[in-house]
């Protein structure tokens, strides 16, 4: 590990300096396309209107024999390409691959300036992010680039959550981690079958109520990513950077795909991968706070002054703690109704009625 003094030191002669605070522009959908498809590209100019996030996906997805014209693709798409407030993030193939090398320096060497974040795949511990630092601290020296590249980690095995406070703290270039729940259930040999969400067959079943052990019981699925995401959500804010949750796979199943981002968004994710472009209006629904909790955030936060003490609000309790929650969520509210007229007008009529 390096220093405490040295930690915002670039790693290379010429490099931009780190940046001291992650940037927090919206990021409530990843959205993922695969950049050698020429359908997807071709739709990239209006996606960039809608998402908050465009990710040129390198990795897997993307066929063996389609990696270079998947490289090349996203070089010719974000040369021509004017994104606007949208970011351009990719997904790099992963460090043990025969492609990565060739992805960072073709990157950074032929898009630097436009790409924010990378993400890097497959991290199991804080010396994999070393690796990334370092050599993208070279190649943005070689490319004269102003700004330092970010990195992204996915949490996808079974050592990566063991190392993920690591992992969150590893480099000031670290802006979040995403759940990789397909490649995770792999790592842990999950006996799984899916792209994320759940399983009827974890659950919890209540006790017997007679002699016959199948009469009358409930059962209640379970959330197979609970401790993860939580285990995520700790290193990310300990460490002052971004959790989000990953990649849905049932496509179709728009209504279980809301349900787990839900979750995540309620246990402190900013957002989630969307990889289909149904998934995209789901995922700006649930991680831009409803108009109704921003309503009761604002009265709350009114009502306790300068924060401190406690009040009473149709019958709840609230103090230095509750106001700190509806902060957050107030905070959050205005920084998305900032660019969005919509929303700013369904957060300022939901006020104003709960007001009146
Ligand atoms: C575990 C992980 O690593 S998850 C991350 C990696 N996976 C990915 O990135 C998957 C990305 N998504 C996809 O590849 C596709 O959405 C698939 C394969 C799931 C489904 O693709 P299709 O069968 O073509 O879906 P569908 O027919 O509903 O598509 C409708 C249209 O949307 C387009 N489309 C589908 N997905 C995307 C996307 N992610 N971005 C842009 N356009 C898309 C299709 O090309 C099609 O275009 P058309 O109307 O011009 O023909
Ligand atoms: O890359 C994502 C995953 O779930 O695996
Ligand atoms: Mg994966």
């Amino acid at each position: 590990m390096r220093s405490p003094k040295d930690f915002f030191a670039p790693l290379a002669v010429g490099a931009p300096e780190p940046l001291r605070q992650i940037p927090v522009p919206p990021s409530r959908m990843i959205h993922f396309f695969d950049p050698s498809n020429e359908k997807m590209a071709a739709k990239v100019p209006d996606l960039a209107k809608k998402v908050d996030v465009l990710l040129g996906n390198l990795e897997d997805a993307v066929r063996a024999d389609r990696k270079e014209a998947a490289r090349n693709g996203l070089v010719a798409i974000a040369k021509a390409t004017d994104f606007g407030k949208t970011q351009l993030w990719t997904r790099v193939n992963s460090l043990d691959s025969p492609w990565v090398l060739d992805d960072l320096i073709t990157l950074v060497t032929e898009i630097g300036d436009k790409l924010d974040v990378i993400m890097v795949p497959k991290v199991e511990g804080a010396q994999d992010i070393h690796y990334v630092d370092r050599l993208l601290a070279q190649l943005e020296a070689r490319a004269g680039l102003t700004k330092p590249l970010l990195v992204h980690a996915i949490l996808e095995t079974a050592s990566g959550v063991v190392n993920v406070e690591e992992i969150a703290g590893a480099s000031p270039r670290m802006q979040g981690i995403s759940l990789g729940p397909a490649d995770l259930a792999a790592s842990r040999r999950m006996k799984t079958t899916r792209v994320g969400g759940g399983h009827p067959g974890y659950l919890v079943r209540t006790d017997p109520t007679g002699e016959d052990l199948n009469a009358g019981r409930t059962t209640y699925q379970q959330d197979l990513w609970h401790y993860t995401v939580a285990r995520m959500v700790d290193a990310c804010a300990a460490n002052g950077i971004l959790p989000y949750y990953g990649p849905f796979g049932d496509i179709r199943d728009v209504v279980a795909c809301e349900d787990q981002f839900r979750n995540a968004f309620l246990l402190g994710c900013v957002g989630a991968w969307s990889l289909h472009p149904v998934q995209i209006d789901i995922a700006k629904k649930v991680f831009s706070p409803a108009p109704e909790d921003v309503a009761w955030a604002r009265r709350v936060i009114a009502a306790m002054g300068d924060g401190t003490g406690a009040v009473m609000i149709d019958g709840k309790m609230q103090d230095d703690a509750s106001v700190k929650q509806c902060r957050v969520v107030a905070e959050l509210a205005d920084a998305l109704a900032a660019d969005d007229p919509e929303l700013a007008a369904a957060y300022d009529a939901a006020t104003k009625e709960a007001s009146a």
